[in-house]
């Protein structure tokens, strides 16, 4: 939102009153975003009626929560979604656009992915992402309009890519979290990266994705991203993990979304559902669960039977 401001009037719709008294008297998100001024065109509201006036919508509701919030919009004024959460369903096994197209059938959908921690994006700082739309011509469209001289958006017509790339890559955050918390090494970290990456392109095929996709900047780049910083929710609380703590201390009191958290569980059932191996992710759902410690999940990995690559 604050790069479209420079030139595009943005409402914000945010559930929190405080967000939206913050944001309108001083052009901050203390809660959410602390300590980045907002752009004097961005306004709150609480009201979702007012988005009926926004022909073009980043859609930023953490997956678990897309469906009830888009329920509750006024999305019947056909406006077009840009989906921006990475996450899968838990109950339905559903992507964002999958929702997106139930929920808002009439409604133009594009994905918005790939490394881009939101407080580098509102400081300015140089990022690149993946506009997916499945109509070229409308993803190049929007690609256009988001395009800042520091950030840089992509266009593909490989929606599905885009998203499992995404939602994957949340999980694998959590994974090299956990093996920097438990002390295992830069050494198990790269392998987790390679072999994680394994895992999503053999999803994200199996579901239809492309390679070029999962390789790119909403695959790759931002697993790439998310594992090697501590900015990183998931890969912060992997590091609780790793250090000992269960997913009940470590998300204990957070406000801020972990996608990945809950992604896992649910990627094991979708994976096994599109009959594909990711050992990784499971050992994740695992750690989560409380099915099993850091040890237990380490050794089962490596006592995997050795294969070609
Ligand atoms: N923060 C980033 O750097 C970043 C970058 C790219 C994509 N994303 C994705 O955007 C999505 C949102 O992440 P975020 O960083 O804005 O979240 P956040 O951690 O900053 O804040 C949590 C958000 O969840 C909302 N929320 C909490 N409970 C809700 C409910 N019951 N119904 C609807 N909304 C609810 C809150 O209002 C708040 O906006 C996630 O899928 C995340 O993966 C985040
Ligand atoms: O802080 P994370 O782990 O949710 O990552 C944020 C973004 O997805 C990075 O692209």
């Amino acid at each position: 939102q604050t790069l479209a401001a420079d030139d595009i009037p943005v409402l914000i719709w945010a559930r929190e009153p405080e967000v939206v008294r913050a944001v309108n008297q001083a052009h901050e998100n203390p809660a959410f975003l602390p300590g980045v001024p907002l752009h004097a065109n961005i306004r709150a509201t609480g009201l979702t009626g007012d988005l009926a006036s926004c022909p073009v919508w980043l859609v930023v509701t953490p997956a678990q929560h897309l469906r009830a919030t888009l329920a509750e919009s006024p999305v019947a004024h056909r406006p077009t979604l840009i989906l921006c959460a990475k996450g899968i369903e838990a109950r339905s096994l559903a992507l964002m656009s999958d929702i997106a197209a139930q929920v808002a059938p009439a409604s133009p959908l594009a994905v918005l992915s790939g490394p881009s921690f939101a407080r580098e994006v509102a400081e300015g700082k140089p990022t690149a992402v993946t506009l997916a739309c499945a109509d070229a011509d409308c993803g190049e469209r929007l690609a256009r309009t988001l395009a800042r001289p520091a950030f840089r958006p992509y266009w593909s017509d490989d929606v599905i890519g885009a998203e499992i790339g995404g939602a994957v890559k949340n999980v694998l955050a959590i994974a090299c979290g956990v093996v920097i918390g438990a002390g295992l090494g830069e050494n198990a970290r790269a392998a987790v990266i390679a072999r994680g990456f394994a895992e999503m392109t053999r999803f994200g095929l199996a579901r239809g994705a492309r390679a070029e996709t999962l390789a790119g900047l909403s695959g790759l780049g931002d697993l790439v991203l998310t594992c090697g910083s501590t900015q990183s929710r998931n890969f912060t609380l992997g590091h609780a993990l790793g250090q000992g703590q269960s997913a009940t201390q470590a998300l204990a009191g957070k406000t801020s979304v972990a996608e990945g958290a809950a992604t896992a569980p649910v990627l094991v059932r979708a994976a096994q559902a599109a009959g594909v191996d990711m050992p990784i992710a499971a050992a994740v759902a695992a750690l989560l669960t409380g099915s099993a410690d850091v040890r237990a999940v380490t050794d089962a990995l490596l006592s995997r039977p050795l294969r070609a690559e």
